[in-house]
């Protein structure tokens, strides 16, 4: 009931390394080096000449993408990794040991990329991507002993590991994204709803990178909120702050238009968003969203409200971030989406993302 849907806690999500949220990375992988065979002789006292006994380098390490649900973004992920060299092979034909495996934790959902192309889709817990395999390593003169030649003097280098170069993109970013121009009052909100703290500020584009905040709600559950840097008309043709911030809205489930009421003909605000969504990706403003029209606090905005209630199909829902007026209709119908959200997938029989 509504009851277990009430709002208990509210945090913002600890990205150790920045503060903002990291949806997309270019990461150079290079396996580990193979080990170098060796050349050796038996010897023992008083045995002048024994055979070869040079052993087998070990293989270099693989650079392994692995997919982890503690993992939230990809801002922990470096520009580089290079994988363990194998260690060289010894005499009395040991092999030298193979290199270990490096692993990169990537969150779940992350596509990988290499020219332009999907090469892996890390959708489960635990999955895993070889990005870089690691080197053969060498053999030992005591691989070429053969009939012809009982003494070799041969030993082989290791090969050096793969090298690559690929781009993790996430998939999901957050459940929900506030998508709306410049001052609209998305950071607001999201500071209102949650504890992120983005900053604010009366001038456009205060916000330059998203920020992600958990809405905690009693029965445990978390929706994810990103508050996406304001768009404009154009952004589809990059303009603004332009293409990645689209990008970002490409990666919300669902969406929350968040209109300026103060302005005049706020259904203008609406009608140019879902055309910038509707440029950059086709069927994008049509994603599942609600209309929030903010800055009820102001003069104008009653007269506006009903302007554009009378001009738009969904529900619109009037609320203030400043004052924190009627944020408890948000945080319910948040939570419905969140539902309908949650059993679209479980019917597709995929798992639903969560925090
Ligand atoms: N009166 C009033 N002012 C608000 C409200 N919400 C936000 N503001 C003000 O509007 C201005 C812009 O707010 P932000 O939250 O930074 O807007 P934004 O949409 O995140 O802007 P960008 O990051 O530039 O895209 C600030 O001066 C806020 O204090 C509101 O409900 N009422
Ligand atoms: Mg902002």
């Amino acid at each position: 009931g509504d009851c277990a849907k009430g709002i208990l806690v509210i945090q913002e999500l600890d990205f150790s390394q920045t503060r903002y949220f990291v949806d997309h990375r270019r990461v150079c992988v290079i396996g580990g080096h193979g080990g170098q065979g060796i050349t050796s002789f038996h010897s023992e006292p008083r045995k002048e000449f024994g055979g070869p006994d040079g052993g087998n380098g070990g293989d270099g390490g693989h650079v392994i993408l692995k997919a982890d649900q503690q993992i939230k973004s990809l801002a922990s992920v470096l520009p580089l990794y290079r994988g363990f060299d194998g260690e060289r092979g010894r005499s009395k034909n040991c092999y030298g040991a193979n290199g270990g495996y490096t692993y990169i934790k990537v969150p779940v959902g992350t596509l990988v990329k290499e020219d332009g192309k999907i090469v892996s889709d890390l959708t489960q817990h635990g999955e895993e991507y070889v990005a870089a395999y690691g080197g053969t390593g060498g053999k030992g003169n005591q691989f070429f002993l053969s009939n012809e030649n009982r003494a070799p003097m041969t030993a082989t280098l290791g090969e050096s590991g793969q090298k690559r170069v690929l781009y993790l993109e996430l998939k999901t970013m957050a459940h929900a994204g506030l998508v709306g121009f410049p001052n609209a009052g998305k950071s607001s909100l999201l500071r209102a709803i949650s504890n992120a703290k983005p900053a604010v500020a009366p001038y456009p584009f205060t916000t330059l990178n998203p920020h992600v905040g958990i809405v905690h709600y009693q029965d445990y559950e978390q929706v994810a909120v990103a508050d996406v840097p304001g768009i404009i008309r154009g952004a589809h043709l990059n303009r603004g702050l332009g293409l990645a911030f689209l990008k970002h809205i490409e990666h919300c489930r669902f969406l929350l238009f968040v209109v300026d009421l103060s302005v005049s003909e706020p259904w203008i605000q609406l009608q140019d968003l879902k055309y910038e969504l509707e440029q950059y990706e086709e069927g994008l403003s049509k994603r599942p969203h609600a209309v929030i029209g903010n800055k009820m606090d102001l003069p104008q905005s009653k007269a506006n409200l009903l302007l554009l209630k009378e001009r738009v199909e969904q529900r619109v829902i009037p609320l203030s971030a400043l004052t924190g007026d009627n944020l408890e209709e948000l945080l319910l119908h948040l939570r419905d989406m969140y539902d309908a959200y949650v059993t679209t997938e479980q019917s597709r029989r995929q798992n639903p993302v969560k925090w």
